[in-house]
């Protein structure tokens, strides 16, 4: 270097803390996002018998109304991409014997990306700053099978910049993370004919919807202004659960199972891995001094986890709420618990009411996962 008039710059300890952040990662805008067809879970029952010609089917037909319950299931009400003129459009969908997957993922290909800009795109509003000054995109679906995938129509409805792995090899200071998840259950919609029980309870449980966040550590004011500090995160698998929730796509369309298990099995494993997250941070923390986001997978897992860690009444209303108008949304349900959980801390700040500074946020999936993130409020 010297013969071009430059010693050398640093040391590469020097050049690596050049290159990252100092502070930690923070949320910088949330947004949500439904299809506009609206089901009242009281009404499913006859809706899901009724366009699937399954009237006969009268012992199932009592047992899925005993289960959409609204007590029973805790969902009031969710919202559906496949409405009755799109199912009278494709009566495939309604047999499980019939190659239906085409015409599913035509139609996914479409409705994914563009439920997963319109909550992007409420996430770049709110963070204030364009859509450009994205340099990654994380993006999650199940929803249909497809490459290029739906984070690449994402990418281009939202006009991000094209050199998006370039930004995500060099520039790690700085970074603006999108991060999306849109599912829609159109392509697991069937009728109740030979299908199992843990099947068909998915028809009653999962809704559709996308939730985007924007990531970014050090935020620059005044135009930033981070909701959530993300001090820890983890993921972990439960031992010998890789049945217990799974998805298979085959010609046919894709279908559910769910371990009636789940609850328990999750009741079970969730506090060695909060334990686990605070033991690792060095904070000592009593359950109900936390404020939390749980996905709420469906009522029983919601009470397994109450009673599990002891938690008083009111600690799983975001959770409970979200499930309640909007059913279970897979990976997406953990955005909009924590949309709704920062609207009742802002509420409760706005009557002078006292909110938890700490707070975990968990999802589980298929694996069984479990995943926990230790969040920091910030004031807003
Ligand atoms: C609301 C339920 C469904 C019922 O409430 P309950 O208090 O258990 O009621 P019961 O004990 O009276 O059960 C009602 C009926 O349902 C039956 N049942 C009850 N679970 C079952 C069962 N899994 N099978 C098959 N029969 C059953 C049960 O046997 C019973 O039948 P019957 O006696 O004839 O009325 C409740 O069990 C519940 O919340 N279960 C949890 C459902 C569940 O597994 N949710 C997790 C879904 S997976 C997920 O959330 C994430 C996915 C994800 C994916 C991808 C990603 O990238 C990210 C995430």
């Amino acid at each position: 270097m010297g013969s071009m008039g430059r010693a050398l710059p640093a040391t590469v300890d020097e050049i690596r803390r050049a290159q990252r952040a100092d502070g930690p990662a923070t949320v910088l805008g949330i947004g949500t996002a439904n299809p506009p067809t609206c089901m009242a879970q009281d009404d499913y029952p006859d809706y899901y018998f009724r366009v699937t010609n399954s009237e006969h089917l009268t012992d199932l037909k009592a047992k899925l109304t005993r289960i959409c319950n609204n007590k029973k299931s805790g969902i009031r009400q969710r919202y559906l991409h496949l409405d009755e003129e799109l199912l009278a459009a494709n009566p495939d969908f309604i047999d499980r014997t019939r190659s239906s997957l085409d015409a599913r993922v035509e139609m996914a290909s479409a409705a994914v990306p563009e439920l997963a800009a319109a909550a992007a795109a409420k996430a770049i509003a709110e963070w204030g700053r364009p859509a450009t000054d994205i340099t990654h995109l994380v993006f999650s679906t199940y929803s249909g099978a497809r490459a290029p995938s739906a984070d690449r129509r994402l990418a281009s409805l939202l006009g991000l910049r094209p050199t998006l792995a370039k930004e995500l090899a060099e520039n790690n200071r700085g970074a603006r993370v999108l991060v999306a998840c849109s599912e829609i259950t159109l392509i697991a919609f069937y009728g109740p004919e030979g299908g199992c029980v843990d099947n068909i309870i998915g028809q009653t449980l999962f809704g559709d919807g996308a939730g985007a966040v924007i990531v970014g550590a050090d935020p620059v004011a005044p135009v930033e202004r981070p909701l959530f500090e993300m001090a820890f995160a983890s993921q972990t698998t439960i031992p010998e659960t890789e049945d217990a929730i799974s998805m298979q796509i085959s010609k046919c369309g894709m279908e559910y199972h769910l371990s009636s298990q789940v609850p328990r099995l999750l009741g079970c494993n969730v506090e060695r891995c909060l334990v686990d997250a605070f033991r690792t941070l060095g904070i000592s923390a009593a359950w109900n001094d936390l404020f939390w986001a749980i996905h709420p997978g469906g009522r029983a897992i919601l009470d397994n986890i109450e009673e599990a860690l002891g938690l008083e009444d009111g600690k799983l209303a975001a959770s409970r709420r979200v499930l309640s108008e909007f059913g279970n949304m897979s990976g997406t349900t953990v955005i909009f618990v924590l949309d709704e959980l920062r609207r009742r801390r802002a509420a409760a700040a706005k009557q002078g009411g006292e909110t938890p500074e700490w707070g975990v946020m968990m999802a589980f999936g298929p694996g069984i996962t479990i995943e926990t993130m230790v969040l920091h409020a910030l004031a807003t």
